[in-house]
């Protein structure tokens, strides 16, 4: 256990029975989370709910695995001289190893330093106006020089604890305006700080504000940016005047760097003024303090170009994470987090761990110019087939099988191997030279070896995607009319069948291409676009099937629906509603005369079953 002193300290212990007795010991001011241990303050998903709060000592039992979203949450909360206590599950894993590497790594080190220890932490009362460093004031007066409305949008970005909130909380506090002027975050303990500094600030749910009418009068202050959807975040800047945005760039949720990175883009683009600034020096503890470096260098959150130190090899390279050199593990998972926001930690720890995942990625004398994530899927045996088939069951890490098993109503893709590129990367200034494409044409091959026999992709839909898979040789199967909550784009799944044997296979994959094919043309064409599509249809006679006896749900028989009244039964009175794409269970609902959407449900496939 260790002492109080200005660095924080790490434990990581595999002893179950020794750890929960330290645990029980535990000091005042700490947290401890557990899904275990019914006495615990929590569980571990519920982690967010304690970002915002400031402990001198997190708990956190791992021993049924490993949370690295939650380890890199909570570790931003534990204060100076503080202590980061991790029970790891008892069977080591690739992960807990490099966990264990680090810490001999940092803690070794700063031994040494700790014995001339920094200062004790001092103790504030909640609501003390601090004395705010240079590094603070001066970005203070930036934005507080421009007093006349618009305001400039500045955003602030940081890693943990680098005293962002307590700085949009001393500007809040002078403006002239504060009747005016809102704050929000993605969970109000996410601007306690902040609160604390400006005690009569205006705080808002985010998603109260999505709801108001647009008004420019009204200010807006956004605490802890990354951790609200990107979607989310453009439409309140629009919708309202943006003044202070503060975002962390260290990826603990919906990952900050990522976020900064796209945010930062399409401020230049879309606000008329926009400022940037980083705070950089430690606030929460000491300047060099081994845990922030081990957290970093462990999950690999840091931002810093990689130095090479491996072998500056060229080539493209297919292989399980936890083979790759230290440079080329961090250069992927960087590109990989830069490129797509919505990584995290936990995704390293997949990469590290499932023995089903790979790497493939392109490197030029050492520098990886690109990556993809890739996992194996399938085959689903019965009778886990039949249920997945019908609804009942969604076996994790068979997000392909099961969606075109399920959605499409579709057995024979439940039989077969199908490798997913689960997401794919290129650094910005380098995109266009078909370097995703090589990365592809490689992929296949291995694919072909390796006794694959479907390769896919699933992800949130744009056109300029759409037109990436397609020249890569992907046919869009199915495109969910759902809009994914983060993206604001519904998901899509891409595929490419990789063997021609079976001439059977061959030909439905051929009515899959044209069936996402022609559901993408309703949807951007409206109704006009159903004449395209055929008068009778194998996928289309499933999926009313399954819709009759409510295997699936509205939303996934729709485009089904549409055809089948639009070539059927055109004069029904269902058929102008059915064939409109943006018609849903609410609006059958309102044509009821305002029924609830589960009775609508009902209703339709009555009616489904009586024209059959
Ligand atoms: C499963 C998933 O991960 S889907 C998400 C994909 N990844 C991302 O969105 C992360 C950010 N984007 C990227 O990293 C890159 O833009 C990638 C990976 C999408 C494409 O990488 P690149 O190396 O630029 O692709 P590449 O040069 O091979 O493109 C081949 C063709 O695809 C099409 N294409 C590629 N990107 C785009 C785009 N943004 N808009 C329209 N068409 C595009 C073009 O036809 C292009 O050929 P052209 O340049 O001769 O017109
Ligand atoms: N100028 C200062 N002097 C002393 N302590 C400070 C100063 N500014 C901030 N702090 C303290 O440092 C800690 C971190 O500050 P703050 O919460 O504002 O940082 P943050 O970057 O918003 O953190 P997080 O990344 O966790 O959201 C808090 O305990 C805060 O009271």
């Amino acid at each position: 256990m260790s002492e109080r002193s200005g660095y924080r300290q790490l434990q990581l212990l595999q002893d179950a029975s020794l750890w929960r007795e330290y645990c029980e010991a535990r000091s005042d001011s700490s947290i401890y989370l557990s899904n275990q241990q019914t006495h615990a303050d929590a569980v571990l998903s519920r982690y967010r709910d304690y970002l915002g709060h400031e402990f001198e000592q997190v708990w956190i039992d791992c021993q049924d695995g490993l949370h690295a979203d939650a380890i890199a949450a909570l570790c931003g909360t534990v204060t100076t001289g503080g202590l980061l206590s991790i029970l790891l599950p008892a069977k080591s894993s690739a992960m807990s190893h490099r966990m264990e590497r680090f810490a001999e790594k940092h803690f070794a080190e700063s031994n040494t330093h700790m014995q001339s220890s920094v200062s004790e932490p001092e103790t504030r009362s909640a609501n003390e106006t601090l004395q705010l460093t240079n590094e603070q004031s001066s970005i203070f007066n930036a934005l507080t020089q421009s007093t006349e409305k618009p305001y400039e949008t500045h955003i602030i970005t940081a890693e943990r604890g680098r005293g962002k909130s307590t700085l949009l909380g001393q500007a809040l506090a002078q403006a002239k305006e504060h009747s005016s002027i809102i704050v929000t975050a993605p969970r109000k303990a996410n601007a306690k700080i902040l609160l604390q500094q400006a005690p009569e600030a205006h705080f808002v749910a985010w998603d109260k504000l999505l709801e108001q009418p647009s008004n420019s009068e009204i200010t807006l202050i956004i605490d802890e940016a990354a951790g609200l959807p990107l979607w989310v975040t453009e439409q309140l800047c629009q919708k309202f005047n943006p003044w202070l945005l503060a975002t962390t760039v260290a990826g603990y949720e919906g990952c900050g760097r990522g976020f900064a990175v796209h945010f930062t883009d399409w401020a230049k683009k879309t606000l008329p003024q926009i400022s940037v600034h980083q705070l950089t020096q430690p606030l929460r503890w000491p300047v060099n303090d081994p845990l922030e470096q081990w957290l970093t260098d462990t999950f690999l959150l840091n931002e810093q170009p990689v130095t090479q130190f491996g072998i500056r090899e060229s080539g493209t390279f297919i292989k399980h994470a936890s083979e790759l050199e230290e440079d080329m593990l961090q250069q992927c998972f960087q590109l990989l987090l830069n490129a797509h926001y919505q990584s995290s930690p936990n995704d390293l720890n997949l990469l590290l761990t499932e023995p089903g995942h790979r790497l493939a990625y392109q490197s030029t004398n050492g520098e990886v110019t690109a990556v993809a994530w890739l996992m194996s899927e399938g085959p689903i045996l019965s009778p886990l087939k039949e249920e997945v088939r019908q609804g009942q069951r969604r076996p994790k890490g068979n997000l392909l099988p099961q969606a075109i098993g399920y959605f499409l109503q579709q057995d024979w893709a439940m039989d077969l191997h199908w490798l997913r590129v689960a997401r794919i990367a290129v650094p910005a200034a380098k995109r266009r030279r078909k370097i995703a494409s090589e990365l592809l044409a490689e992929i296949y091959r291995w694919a072909l070896d390796n006794n694959y026999q479907m390769l896919g992709t699933s992800f949130a839909w744009s056109p300029g995607l759409d037109n990436f898979w397609k020249k890569n040789g992907y046919a869009l199967w199915r495109l969910s009319s759902r809009i994914d909550s983060v993206s604001a784009r519904p998901a899509a799944i891409y595929v490419q069948p990789l063997s021609n044997e079976f001439t059977g296979l061959c030909q439905v994959c051929q009515l899959l291409n044209q069936w996402g094919h022609n559901q993408l043309q309703w949807l951007s064409g409206g109704k006009e676009m159903l004449q395209l599509t055929e008068e009778s249809n194998e996928i289309r006679t499933s999926l009313i099937q399954a819709y009759r006896v409510k295997a699936i749900p509205f939303d996934a028989a729709h485009f089904a629906l549409a055809q089948w009244f639009y070539w059927q039964h055109n004069q029904h009175p269902l058929t102008e509603l059915l064939c409109n794409s943006s018609t849903t269970l609410k609006h059958l609902g309102e044509y009821w005369g305002g029924i609830s959407q589960r009775l609508a449900n009902e209703n339709l496939c009555k009616e489904v079953l009586s024209l059959h």
